[in-house]
């Protein structure tokens, strides 16, 4: 679990986090969603203590990020695995070398040892055939899966992911959705998703934050954001035609979850 108390982070003096609290709950999928510039990097940033909050308090199951010494914030490190923007791969690296990565920085495992794992992560991940390739060499949407494979072959307690989705077709986004809640639930991570994506904000999110102007404007889960009254909110997550559809249609016919709206839509037919 993290506990997220008061935090505010400065740029100068410029506040950008103005004072955010909340819980995000050990093996659920939490999403940060907001307009650009709303925060949610700087957010989760300050989560990896990449920023240094200006206050508040950022507890990983009870240990504040921001009272630590170097040595223990190292020791927390080791606990998070990362997916960001663009998969941040290492292009000189193959996808074995690239999911090696952690296990070389944060352990002392032999190199069997840490094969084995390597190779365990890369079948959950289904890419048992694709070790000796380089990133440029694979599809964007094998290169997310290096990058959770990454992530997660150090056994995390706290996955972080920034906009996994982006640049990826709907078909692939859905396939890298249904990876990230199935690793969640398999390694009880406390996994925390800044996204634009609405379909997985209908679809995986159990904790939806809203950020707007740097506070934390609504927060609920994906079916909570069918009934919610809150006008910014509503008029961030639809504002595309299509989702005013689905939200009329759920508020007027039945009760049913958005996500089966979404992945089973109603024909005429059935
Ligand atoms: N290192 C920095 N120094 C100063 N200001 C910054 C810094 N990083 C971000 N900001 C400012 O903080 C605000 C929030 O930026 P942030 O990148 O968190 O937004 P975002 O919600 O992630 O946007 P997007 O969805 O476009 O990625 C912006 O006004 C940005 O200019």
């Amino acid at each position: 679990m993290i506990e997220i108390k008061d935090l505010r982070k400065k740029f100068d003096e410029t506040e950008v986090l103005k004072g955010i609290s909340t819980t995000f709950e050990t093996g659920k999928v939490n999403l940060i969603i907001g307009q650009s510039g709303s925060g949610k990097t700087v957010f989760l940033k300050s989560l990896l203590n990449v920023y240094e909050p200006t206050s508040g308090g950022i507890l990983f199951d009870g240990r504040d990020i921001t009272q630590m010494k170097r040595e223990e914030k190292q020791i927390l490190r080791a606990e998070i695995g990362t997916v960001f923007q663009g998969s941040a791969l290492f292009d000189s690296m193959t996808v074995e070398e690239n999911i090696m990565f952690p296990l070389d920085m944060f352990t002392n495992l032999t190199f069997r040892e840490k094969k084995r794992r390597v190779f365990d992560v890369m079948g959950r991940v289904h890419l048992d055939k694709a070790g000796r390739k380089f990133p440029a060499e694979i599809s964007g949407g094998m290169q997310k899966r290096v990058a959770i494979a990454r992530a997660i072959v150090n056994n995390p307690k706290y996955l972080f992911c920034d906009e996994p989705n982006s640049g990826l077709d709907p078909y692939t986004a859905n396939v890298i959705d249904d990876l990230l809640v199935d690793i969640t639930k398999e390694y009880k991570t406390t996994t925390i998703i800044n996204t634009h994506d609405m379909n997985s904000v209908m679809t995986i999110g159990e904790k939806i934050v809203y950020l707007r102007l740097g506070i934390k404007e609504w927060e609920g889960n994906k079916d909570n954001v069918i009934t919610a009254r809150n006008k910014n909110l509503i008029d961030f997550v639809y504002s595309s035609e299509l989702f005013k559809e689905l939200r009329e249609y759920f508020l007027t016919n039945d009760k049913t979850s958005i996500e089966n709206i979404v992945t089973n839509p109603k024909t005429d037919e059935n």
